[in-house]
């Protein structure tokens, strides 16, 4: 077995079974606990100011290349689904990262690990009776499906640790040559300090393992990040991120691997470290382990991600937040007061909204005033919540001005400042991962459009051709395509005629009926067929008395078809009525209108 690294930097690194997750370690340390003064790395100041973990106190954000961020994050231990503790961890890093792209012009390379191999997850696939490799998968992908529901951009690359395998042994292979690990047996006196951890685990019988010098064995859990992250980025690493809970010893012993393993005097400029969501009155963090959980999923089925966002921008990212009904209904009014603000101005935009007149150059100022603040908020340490404030009362402004009047005194209206103000809103929330506005079209939305246009056509269609089967001449009529001798035909001859039309027709009037059928099977009914006596009676009233044979016969039907109109007059019975009302009160042009509809 391999033992790992003392917790503090410039320690040695051991080799043996146990992690820092609670498992012993190997061995004692010279030197541990040092902590060395946190450098400013050479290169580019972004602009903003950040809380450094490493440095424990707030520092300019400085990057290696000019606007381009490396950020590695650790990722879940997939062995369960997600909870709203993991929410709120990765909706928070995911508003830092759209602030730093949408208002800082930061290109964002996101690296985020993914443990699917560990104790937790060998355990709870043995009692499943399903390989670990299998049961992470399965909430890998369940994990990915919630981070998309909560609108979490998905970070440049995923890694798996069971796809570095070779790379995590050669990173401990480096490390040992460099003299900074050793080799333990199984038992924890074998630790040469308390606060050595484990480089690679034996594994016991039956457990998935893999080859190597130290024997079958598996990754210890620190190892895993140092060696994707450094695999991607080599040494230079700007940002490295997880809840508080990982701060120590978790981030502690991967900086001192990576310390050794690159040579460095300082891997990981900044460490930042999101605070822990707790239920409302309990001092213990959200936990699969604590089972104090509320899944992502049963979440969504009550509350909209726009709403789990706006808890998350109200307070710092990196304070402990305390989840409860109340501070999910707070967020939600907070949405209602903004939406129902950019409905108002709309209308007022519209010349729906009568108002006084505005005083426009307030409104300019306080819109100029907002976008300053905001950004200084950003710049803060990522204050989400000074941003959020700035924006409300900016919406207060507005709402001041927008009082509707009864009369309309002609008073001149000031569509663009309150056009740019809900520009600026919408893009503010838009740009965080929330949906704001008349203009956002739901998903989906376009479509179903399409569709129902579709649906009409083709109703329209089968109408035409129910309608062209039907519509038989009369025995003393002439059969389409006879010449003028036909009318002298015997009764007979033309009875025979007819008859073997309507031979010819009824597969049309089949296809018909089945196409009824199929489209009552999607749920589409079409409700008013022209045999229906109300509506034959109808289109022959129209035709016969009310000389209206203008419009042809196919219209009536059509509009006595069309799913909309029975479903707005909701029955048979009432699209009459509405045909009537339209004959009664409408010119027949405007009642065209209403029949092509
Ligand atoms: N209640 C919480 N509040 C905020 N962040 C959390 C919370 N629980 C877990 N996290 C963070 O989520 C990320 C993924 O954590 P991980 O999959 O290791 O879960 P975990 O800490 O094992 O969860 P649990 O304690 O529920 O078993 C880590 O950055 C962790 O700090
Ligand atoms: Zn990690």
């Amino acid at each position: 077995m391999l033992r790992g690294a003392a917790a503090a930097r410039r320690c040695g690194l051991g080799l043996g079974p146990g992690s820092g997750r609670g498992q012993p370690g190997a061995r004692r340390c010279s030197g541990a606990a040092r902590r060395r003064q946190w450098a400013r790395p050479a290169g580019r100041d972004s602009g903003i100011v950040a809380y450094n973990s490493r440095s424990q106190s707030k520092e300019p954000l400085v990057l290696g290349t000019e606007g381009v961020a490396t950020w590695y994050s650790c990722g879940p231990t997939v062995y369960d689904h997600a909870h709203l503790g993991h929410a709120c961890s990765y909706v928070r890093f995911d508003i830092i990262r759209r602030i730093m792209t949408r208002f800082f012009g930061i290109e964002v390379i996101m690296v985020m690990g993914i443990t699917d191999i560990d104790d937790k997850i060998i355990k709870r696939a043995s009692e499943m009776n399903i390989s670990p490799v299998a049961l992470a998968r399965i909430y890998e992908e369940d994990f990915k499906q919630d981070m998309a529901a909560l609108k979490v951009l998905p970070p440049t690359v995923y890694m798996r640790v069971t796809d570095n395998i070779p790379q995590i042994i050669s990173f401990i292979k480096t490390i040992i040559s460099s003299g900074q690990a050793y080799a333990t047996s199984q038992v924890d006196s074998d630790k040469r300090h308390g606060k050595d951890f484990a480089l690679w685990k034996a594994a016991k019988p039956q457990e998935l393992s893999w080859n190597s010098p130290w024997g079958k064995g598996r990754p210890g859990w620190h190892i895993e990040c140092s060696t994707i992250s450094s695999a991607v980025f080599g040494k230079q690493l700007d940002i490295h991120t997880g809840g508080i809970d990982l701060a120590f010893p978790h981030h502690e012993n991967e900086i001192a691997q990576c310390e050794v393993y690159h040579q460095c005097e300082q891997w990981g400029n900044y460490f930042f470290h999101s605070g822990h969501l707790h239920v409302k009155g309990s001092q213990e963090k959200m936990s699969k382990s604590l089972k104090n959980y509320i899944t992502i999923k049963d979440f969504l089925k009550k509350c909209s991600s726009d709403q789990f966002r706006m808890f998350c921008l109200r307070g710092r990212y990196s304070s402990a937040v305390d989840f409860s009904d109340e501070s999910m209904e707070d967020a939600k009014n907070l949405l209602q007061a903004i939406s129902s603000f950019i409905r108002d101005a709309n209308a007022y935009i519209k010349g729906q909204l009568v108002c006084d007149p505005v005083r426009e150059d307030i409104l300019w100022e306080r819109l100029a005033n907002t976008k300053v603040t905001v950004k200084a908020a950003f710049a803060d340490d990522f204050d989400t919540s000074r941003a959020v404030a700035a924006i409300m009362d900016l919406i207060h402004h507005g709402n001041r001005q927008l009082k509707a009047v009864t009369k309309d005194a002609g008073s001149p209206r000031s569509s663009v400042v309150y056009g740019s103000i809900i520009s600026y809103i919408e893009g503010f929330f838009n740009a965080l991962g929330m949906s704001f506005g008349e203009r956002q079209v739901p998903v989906g939305a376009d479509k179903s459009a399409v569709l129902s246009s579709v649906i009409e056509e083709l109703v329209r269609f089968r109408t035409k051709v129910r309608h062209y089967a039907l519509a038989l001449p009369e025995a003393a009529d002439a059969v389409p395509g006879e010449g003028a001798a036909g009318a002298k035909e015997p009764k007979q001859e033309q009875k025979e005629k007819r008859k073997q039309l309507m031979r010819e027709r009824k597969p049309l009037l089949e296809a018909c009926d089945s196409l009824r059928g199929d489209l009552a099977a999607f749920g589409i009914h079409i409700k008013v067929e022209e045999s229906n006596p109300l509506c034959e009676s109808l289109s022959h009233f129209l035709r016969q008395h009310l000389f209206l044979s203008f419009i042809p016969l196919q219209q009536l039907v059509v509009v006595c078809s069309a799913p909309c109109v029975t479903a707005v007059a909701g029955g048979e019975s009432q699209a009459l009525v509405w045909l009537c009302c339209c004959l009664l009160f409408c010119s027949p042009s405007a009642w065209c209108l209403h029949a092509s509809h």
